[in-house]
């Protein structure tokens, strides 16, 4: 599992360290970090051509103590501050001691730049002076972030304005949110985690990884059997879209129920059939629900009165009640993209594009169920736990239907018996998995990802 954590809970464990510590301990782990890593991206440390941008803070000072360590080894290391008046005044020390520089410009060549301007002590985009640094990085250099890369939000991944798109980020004591999630997740390249000993509490976000998934993954045992497994019920699909429940059903048969159940329009189960056979056609006990595209509200209204697990999707989360949804004694799973996402919340679709994370924490409040919000690093959230963010997954998923197949797939393993939180970051998880399986470099259709789900499934399992 990587574990993230909010400014304010490393800044506490950070605290906490330094006062039983000699000064300048931390930064000194975190710069003797960053500069391993510089020197393990160059072919040769000797005679490299290194140049710091350095910010007013202790971000600049990890930087200017990582490139003394450097140029001790031979690099020529030029550092340019974001503010001449302000650097960090043991690593300039340091830097100048160990025969580094000092330049106003960014210098037009360089094998790798450090950006040291901003850490977690950044607010807001890029102030004019340091987006004018960062514009200038000579195209070809490997740019390493230090802790994270200067104007993305720590705590949310959130970029306003200019940021630095690095190569490697190396960053200290825990992950930051910020680092997880997208556009800042994009930003940052590579993520190396520096240990500088750091006890940390709960995280406030994590992402699951192979062997997280495999433990969670739904194992018939040998008494199984079809109705023990758990049976998943689709109500989705219309006389207009049939494609959606065949698409669902398509992603149900893959996640781990004993039987899948198909309830809806007659001509509509007849595609279901034609493609599925397997499919059990019309109502009858269900272990979990999804109500997905192409519905009214009636049917809605039915499952959500069944007092089992209903994942809501597409369609049917259209002028959702929050009131109803809170007084079901069932766990309920929203799966928004951003667009529905903004309705649901009232807000505009950018809104929720720009700020991922305080959007999915605000649906599961407001809805109290758990939210899984579709799209770029796409996010979990029950309200009390940390905030799950999903790592895998490929742009090519951006396709018509894939929400259907992710649908059908996640109310299977809520069949199956896992929880809202589960269900949702392992169907997430193996339907990114499959379709970058599935699409490995060209376009992919819906069906496809269905149909790479089993290999997903033994992917993740293998170890
Ligand atoms: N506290 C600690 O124990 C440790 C801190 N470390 C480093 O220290 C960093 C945090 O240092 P600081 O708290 O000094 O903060 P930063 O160095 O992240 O930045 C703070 C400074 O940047 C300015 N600033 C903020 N937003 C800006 C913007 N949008 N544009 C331009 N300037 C802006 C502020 O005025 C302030 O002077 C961490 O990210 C990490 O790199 C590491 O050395 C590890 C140990
Ligand atoms: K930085």
């Amino acid at each position: 599992m990587r574990t993230a954590y909010s400014v304010e809970t490393v800044r506490a464990a950070e605290r906490e360290l330094m006062a039983r510590l000699p000064e300048g301990t931390l930064m000194r782990r975190a710069a003797a970090g960053l500069a391993a890593s510089c020197a393990g991206l160059l072919r040769r440390v000797y005679g490299a051509r290194i140049v710091l941008l350095v910010g007013p803070g202790d971000n600049g000072g990890d930087a200017l103590y990582a490139g003394a360590r450097l140029a001790r080894r031979g690099a020529g290391v030029t550092a340019v501050p974001m503010d001449p008046g302000r650097m960090h005044p043991g690593g300039l020390a340091a830097l100048l001691g160990a025969g580094g520089r000092v330049a106003s410009a960014v210098p037009g060549r360089a094998d790798l730049v450090v950006d040291g301007l901003l850490g977690i002590g950044g607010r807001g985009g890029l102030r004019p002076a340091a987006a004018a640094l960062v514009e200038r990085i000579p195209p070809g250099a490997v740019v390493v972030a230090a802790d994270l890369p200067s104007g993305v939000d720590a705590d949310t991944g959130e970029v306003v304005g200019a940021a630095v798109r690095a190569d490697v980020t190396v960053t200290f004591g825990a992950y930051k949110p910020g680092l997880l999630i997208d556009p800042g997740a994009s930003r940052a390249g590579a993520v190396r985690l520096v240990d500088i000993g750091l006890t940390l509490p709960a995280p406030d976000a994590q992402a699951l990884q192979h062997a997280d998934v495999a433990g969670l993954l739904p194992e018939p045992g040998a008494a199984s059997d079809k109705y023990r497994r758990g049976v998943v019920g689709i109500v989705a699909g219309s006389a207009r879209y049939p494609g959606a429940a065949v698409l669902a059903v398509a992603g149900a048969l893959r996640g781990g129920a004993g039987a899948v159940r198909y309830v809806g329009p007659a001509a509509v189960g007849e595609a279901v059939l034609a493609r599925y056979p397997e499919t059990l056609i019309g109502r009858g006990r269900v272990q979990a629900w999804v109500v997905g595209p192409g519905l009214g509200d009636e049917r809605r209204a039915q499952v959500l009165e069944d007092p089992v697990p209903v994942l809501v999707d597409a369609d049917g989360l259209r002028g959702l009640d929050p009131q109803a949804l809170r007084a079901r004694t069932a766990p309920t799973l929203l799966t928004p993209h951003a667009g529905e996402a903004a309705a649901l919340l009232g807000v505009g679709r950018e809104e929720v594009e720009a700020g991922r994370l305080a959007s999915v924490r605000a649906l599961a409040q407001r809805y109290g169920a758990t939210v899984l919000l579709k799209g770029s690093t796409t996010l979990v959230c029950d309200g009390t736990a940390p905030v799950r963010v999903n790592p895998t997954g490929t742009p090519w998923l951006a396709t018509a239907g894939s929400g259907d197949v992710l649908s059908g797939l996640a109310g299977s393993l809520l069949a199956a018996g896992l929880s809202g939180p589960d269900a949702a970051s392992v169907a997430a998880y193996l339907h990114g998995l499959a379709a970058r399986r599935a699409a490995s470099g060209a376009p992919l259709h819906a069906h496809e990802v269905a149909e790479a789900l089993p290999a997903a499934w033994r992917d993740v399992r293998t170890p």
